[in-house]
């Protein structure tokens, strides 16, 4: 193993991924550790240098206070208190953040001695190495949907096992212009990998006939995945291992030992109790930023690795009410004129989110002198930190009028565009 390890002990902090984040930032690679963590597994971690223990609001678990373990204690390892009350704190709390950085520089070079060894090749390197180990010479399959996260393990795990390595892509019929053809291109023709492509549109959109309400739309997308995620995977013989993009924020927001769930994470779950297999997660302790950076590193294109935040149902959710093939044209077509015109603008770089949405309702128009009874097409772009809160961006008139020019020009059965200038909240980011 290449890289040099400082753990983050959770003693009941909320500040763990800031203290691991520090630690990267200063060029060390960070694990956060649970506060129970036995001599064994501390044993295992590879080239572990020291331990910095972070306690705070969330030291009771089961009415019991947490601390300093006795495996953490006998470990011989130098341990730093980070925000911590803990009574065998071996180091004051300091008291602004640049007295913390310079104090956790001291303790993670001068007392643990690490080297400054963490970086995206090394990180692969040790990654490749791991997922060998794990797998050996059993097969392994991967739901791959051109996503960031399941496309960045696929180009991994193409390097660590090659052959072994089974993608499938599921085409719901509600993908973006051009995304399963890059798929295809990029895994199949590039990087050369078993990729089983599904062509399931019609499967899909059948099930979805007539289903206005949002939450049974998602609900039957979700299913029909697992349906055939699971068919497919019959198909295959000999699979042992299922492969997941679990980033560590997923891990995070579905609770720690100390901290309650945000939202629980689905990544392929829901497959029958007789498909069950063991999980290869080699991202599950990288962060967005430093997974798209390990996707650069691989070789992916910057349009996978840099593509903005898309929905699991995809444009299901941007063809409102019941969805229609004829409507669902119309979401895609203008899409992709957006998404065109933001990246000639420039706007791809700043601006964090942006599509369009088609109503299930159509208004009076004029073409070619004569009247005409269409859709309108509504432009959505959001800026947003946490997803929480989005603020709508102040686009230029410009493009904003090239836009829909030329969405009028060249979709037809639009005859209006509309800007949603909505803030969240009120509004919500998607529209369904
Ligand atoms: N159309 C698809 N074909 C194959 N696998 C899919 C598809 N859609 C989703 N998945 C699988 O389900 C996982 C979770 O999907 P979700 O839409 O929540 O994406 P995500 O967590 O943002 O990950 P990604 O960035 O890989 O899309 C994906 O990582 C992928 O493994």
């Amino acid at each position: 193993m290449k890289q040099d390890m400082i753990a983050i002990l959770d003693l009941g902090s909320t500040r763990n991924t800031d203290a691991a984040r520090a630690v990267r930032a200063l060029g060390v690679y960070s694990e956060i550790i649970n506060y129970d963590i036995t001599a064994q597994e501390l044993a295992a971690l590879p080239n572990l240098r020291g331990i910095v223990a972070c306690g705070g609001p969330n030291d009771m678990v089961d009415g019991v206070k947490i601390r300093l373990g006795e495996p953490v204690r006998k470990s011989g390892l130098p341990v730093f208190f980070f925000d911590c009350e803990d009574e065998g704190a071996s180091m004051p709390m300091p008291a602004e953040s640049v007295n913390i950085e310079n104090a956790l520089r001291a303790f993670v070079f001068d007392l643990c001695h690490a080297e400054a060894n963490w970086n995206m090749e090394n990180f692969i390197a040790d990654q490749v190495e791991l997922v060998r180990r794990q797998v050996g010479k059993k097969k392994v399959l991967l739901a791959l949907s051109g996503g960031v996260d399941s496309s960045v393990v696929a180009a991994l795990l193409l390097r660590a096992i090659g052959e072994q390595l089974t993608c499938v892509h599921v085409n719901h019929g509600l993908l973006r212009k051009g995304e399963p053809e890059q798929v295809v291109q990029v895994f199949r023709h590039e990087l050369g990998a078993n990729l089983v492509y599904v062509d399931a549109s019609d499967r899909f959109l059948d099930k979805l006939a007539g289903v206005a309400d949002p939450e049974d739309k998602r609900k039957i997308i979700g299913a029909e995945f697992i349906r055939v995620f699971e068919e497919e995977a019959r198909k295959l013989d000999g699979i042992e291992f299922l492969a997941q993009g679990t980033i560590y924020p997923d891990i995070v927001e579905s609770g720690t030992k100390t901290a309650k769930m945000v939202k629980s994470h689905h990544n392929v779950g829901g497959l029958p109790e007789d498909l069950q297999f063991s999980l290869v997660e080699p991202l599950k302790q990288l962060f967005k930023d430093e997974v798209r950076a390990c996707g650069v590193a691989l070789g992916l294109p910057d349009s996978m690795v840099y593509r903005q935040p898309f929905p699991g149902p995809g444009l299901g959710v941007r063809c409102l009410g019941a969805i229609t093939r004829d409507r669902l044209e119309l979401v895609r077509a203008s899409d992709a004129i957006l998404r065109e015109e933001f990246s000639r603008a420039g706007l791809d770089k700043t601006v964090w989110q942006y599509f369009t949405v088609v109503p299930d309702f159509k208004s009076v128009g004029v073409r070619d002198n004569a009247r005409c009874f269409e859709y309108p097409v509504i432009l959505r772009a959001v800026n947003t930190v946490d997803a929480m809160t989005a603020e709508v961006p102040e686009l230029e008139w410009k493009v904003l009028r090239r836009i829909t020019r030329r969405i009028m020009e060249e979709v037809p059965g639009i005859n209006r565009v509309c800007f949603d200038l909505s803030p969240k909240p009120n509004a919500t980011i998607e529209w369904e």
